[in-house]
């Protein structure tokens, strides 16, 4: 399937990571389900599952629910809309304009603004190129959204169906805590780690902490775990996820972790920087282009700017190295596609640091790397590679082909490097 294509269109179904250190009450997404079937006046609901008892899958409605667009239109930017098509609200900073002839609670048609142009505000029609994304019930006024000095936020459409057909729902559905809307990929980094009781963990990009609460839940809360990220703000996130997932193993810093090394460190206890060979595990979900977001209906990052991203994976990565313990697992993730901050980078590192070896990041449920990239067959086989293609090599199961764009590699270190 072509890249391009597959990159503009929703994935078929929504994730949520299950919280495993709290007792599940998936009857209330029954319930809230069967509550959208009776406005649909339907009495089939998506169906749902557990992959894995920490994994919940749910499915689209069928076809024969049908929400008829209304002729009633609001503009909401691109990323608004790509939101909307994967079952969410619209919130009020996302909206671009509407008529003010539009009344609350009036049923309304969103639609994404394809190319940036629309002015904030607008109230004629909108004559840029857009899509249709969903239908719902208009919740904020003209007044609400687009008065001077005024910050807007919360709800202001509330989807009824996106056209993507995803149910929309979020963690609200359930106790709170117990479920996390997750991408599939992000949850099988959590496998890839495998965190368990009494390891010493580093996750060295970690706000806003959804995969560090993973590998805390994983470890039933008992693995000594230390987050890092560069701001305080983005670290205070961290922490209010943690809080909201009963987890109390994790200790959160603000901090650089391209420097988060150092020989004068006086132990992981004392926060970063960190001595050499003391973690058993390291979590690197780098900072990246991010472009295995799905849909992606408008992308303005320049070449130069994606290009960019590999300096600042090799510097972390070059810092995990010291930080490792020989024997300890190192486990590279990125939400992203291109050759250079996958398989390039993992080529960069297995010539730069001797030290390190290629393991397989298991469970493998994505696709091989891609060829002829400085893996050989045996290295392609040992990472995982999130996308359409079917290689092969290791075709991977359709669900793990219709998520984001995703790339995990895992490394162990077989000598001290100094
Ligand atoms: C892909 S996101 C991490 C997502 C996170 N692992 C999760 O699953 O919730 C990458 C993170 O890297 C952080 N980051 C970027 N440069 C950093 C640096 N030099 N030191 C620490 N964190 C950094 C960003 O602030 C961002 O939060």
């Amino acid at each position: 399937m072509d890249l391009q294509k597959w990159l503009m269109e929703t994935p078929k179904y929504t994730t949520f990571r299950v919280n495993i250190l709290k007792k599940n009450h998936h009857e209330s997404l029954q319930q809230y389900l069967l509550q959208q079937a009776d406005v649909f006046a339907t009495k089939q609901i998506p169906s749902f599952y557990f992959l894995k008892p920490d994994c919940l899958i749910l499915e689209r409605w069928s076809e024969s629910v049908i929400v008829d667009p209304t002729g009633k239109e609001v503009i909401v930017d691109a990323l608004c809309a790509a939101a909307v098509l994967r079952g969410a609200h619209v919130f009020a900073p996302g909206v671009m304009g509407l008529p003010s002839s539009l009344h609350l609670d009036e049923k309304v048609d969103i639609y994404g603004d394809l190319e940036k142009k629309c002015k904030r505000g607008l109230k004629s029609l909108y004559d840029g190129k857009k899509k249709y994304v969903g239908t719902g019930y208009l919740k904020m006024l003209r007044s609400e959204l687009f008065d001077n000095g005024i910050k807007p936020s919360g709800i202001a459409v509330h989807t009824l169906m996106p056209v993507s057909r995803l149910p929309v729902v979020n963690e609200s559905v359930c106790p709170k805590g117990e479920l996390l809307l997750q991408n599939l990929p992000s949850i099988v980094c959590g496998w890839v780690v495998n965190a368990q009781s009494n390891e010493y963990i580093l996750d060295m990009c970690a706000a806003p902490g959804n995969k560090t609460t993973h590998l805390a839940e994983m470890s039933k809360n008992q693995a000594c775990i230390t987050a890092l990220d560069k701001t305080l703000e983005k670290t205070e996130r961290i922490r209010e996820t943690c809080q909201i997932q009963g987890v109390t193993c994790v200790t959160a810093y603000a901090f650089d972790a391209t420097k988060c090394h150092s020989e004068e460190s006086l132990g992981i206890a004392n926060g970063p920087p960190f001595p050499s060979n003391c973690f058993d595990k390291i979590l690197l979900d780098a900072p990246c282009s991010g472009l295995g977001q799905r849909p992606q209906l408008i992308n303005m990052m320049s070449p130069k700017m994606i290009k960019s991203y590999k300096f600042l994976q090799r510097k972390l990565i070059s810092e995990a190295v010291k930080l490792l313990k020989v024997g300890g697992k190192l486990v590279y993730s990125t939400c992203t596609i291109t050759e250079d901050e996958n398989e390039g980078l993992v080529s960069w590192v297995l010539e730069k640091f001797p030290c390190l070896k290629l393991i397989p990041a298991e469970p493998l449920l994505g696709g091989p790397g891609l060829p002829n990239l400085g893996l050989d067959d045996e290295q392609r086989k040992m990472v995982q590679r999130f996308g359409p293609h079917i290689d092969a090599l290791r075709p991977a199961d359709e669900i793990y082909r219709d998520s984001i764009g995703f790339f995990i590699a895992a490394f162990t270190k077989t000598a001290n490097n100094k």
